[in-house]
């Protein structure tokens, strides 16, 4: 196949996970992508006074599909900056109306060690968060006058319903199962979100609805996350509970993103950030990154077997190898992805 992938490696050690997805696509039997390379956060601001240049938008409008490490870091934290790294991606996740942000978990059982819960609280943990992406509180209009600051949390009728649909999609694809996580006790946004995605689940009726509260759920992450399939919720409120989940797969490092919209080019993107405190070491975790660009192969490319293989590569990995240090390991991520690209090409031999 011959795809265009838009690489935006950005800040801290998204370049160096960034690197190890691309080494990964190479890897993928029998198909030949074209990768261009574009800048975007802190090093486009570096280079270009802007988090997202024109050029960067161009290219990312004419690829296949998107695959970004992460921007941000402390050389642009200034809180009187101008401009900020993450302006750029969030104007990037808007300009390509990718307003659904599908962020799975699932727990390898080697990892369950490293995981705050027991074992037995891990068993079964395969769920999938839908978090809308392109409204919300990071989109609301924002103000500061004197000692007051507001940061307006909007959403319409329309954005909750696509994303509430593909929820259900998604949920009547796997067990049939829809959690909406809202904070319906208090927030108007929240009993629009509410009311909206009950009518839209009337449209599903083998998909089972039920309503958690934000505070609630972020304790039912950790004490049932088994009970769950679906998980769909608004912006922030994803943005928070996905790190929590995060932490139950061992690590931030191991999570993976896709950001659809109703076309099938896609922003693939590990959840993590940039990881100040350990980039340009050599030692990031690309498993994010990697798992991200098998959803690029599944989502945006209709490859589902190269997908596969891309996360059976991995769960070889994670078995057994070496792994990287936020894992307890004293692995390089040169190492782990080598790792991956040994398990993918065995797998092509046996398959030959
Ligand atoms: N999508 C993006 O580009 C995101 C950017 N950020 C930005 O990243 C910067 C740093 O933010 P933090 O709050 O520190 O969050 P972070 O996700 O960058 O790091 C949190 C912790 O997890 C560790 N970690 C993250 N990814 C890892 C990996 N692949 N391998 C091993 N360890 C990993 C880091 O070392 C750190 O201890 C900020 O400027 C923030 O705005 C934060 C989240 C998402
Ligand atoms: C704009 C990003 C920094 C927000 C974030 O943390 C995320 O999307 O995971
Ligand atoms: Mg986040």
């Amino acid at each position: 196949m011959n795809a265009h992938i838009a690489v935006l490696p950005g800040d801290g050690i998204g370049p160096e996970v960034t690197a190890a997805a691309v080494a990964v696509l190479r890897g993928v039997a029998g198909q030949a992508f074209a990768f261009t390379e574009h800048a975007i956060g802190g090093c486009a601001i570096d280079a270009t006074g802007d988090p997202l240049p024109a050029a960067t938008v161009e290219a990312c409008r004419a690829a296949d599909a998107v695959l970004l490490g992460a921007v941000g870091g402390p050389k642009w934290s200034d809180p009187n900056a101008p401009v900020r790294p993450e302006q750029g991606l969030l104007a990037l996740r808007a300009t390509l109306g990718v307003y659904a942000n599908l962020r799975p978990l699932r727990v390898h059982p080697r990892l369950a060690a490293l995981s705050p819960l027991k074992a037995e609280h891990l068993h079964g943990v395969d769920l999938v968060f839908v978090r809308e992406l392109t409204g919300g509180a990071y989109f609301g209009r924002k103000t500061r006058e004197g000692d007051v600051a507001v940061d307006e949390c909007r959403y319409s009728v329309a954005e909750v319903e696509r994303v509430v649909r593909r929820a259900c999609e998604l949920a009547r694809a796997r067990r049939g199962r829809l959690t909406s996580v809202d904070k319906a006790n208090v927030l108007e946004t929240s009993r629009l979100w509410r009311a909206t995605t009950e009518r839209i689940a009337r449209d599903y009726p083998d998909v089972t609805l039920e309503h958690q509260l934000v505070d609630s759920m972020a304790m039912l992450l950790l004490t049932r996350p088994s009970a769950y399939d679906v998980i769909v919720t608004e912006n922030l409120f994803g943005d928070i509970l996905t790190d929590e989940a995060a932490a139950l797969a061992g690590s931030l490092g191991v999570s993976p993103s896709a950001s659809l919209g109703d076309g099938r080019r896609g922003l693939y993107e590990p959840i993590h950030g940039s990881a100040p405190d350990i980039a340009g070491r050599g030692v990031a975790n690309p498993i994010g990154a990697i798992l991200s660009a098998a959803l690029l192969l599944r989502h945006s490319l209709g490859l589902d077997a190269e997908a596969a293989a891309v996360e059976a590569a991995v769960d070889a990995v994670l078995d057994e190898a070496e792994l990287t240090a936020d894992l307890g390991g004293h692995a390089t991520t040169q190492q782990v992805t080598d790792a991956v690209l040994d398990r993918l090409a065995a797998r092509r031999k046996v398959a030959a």
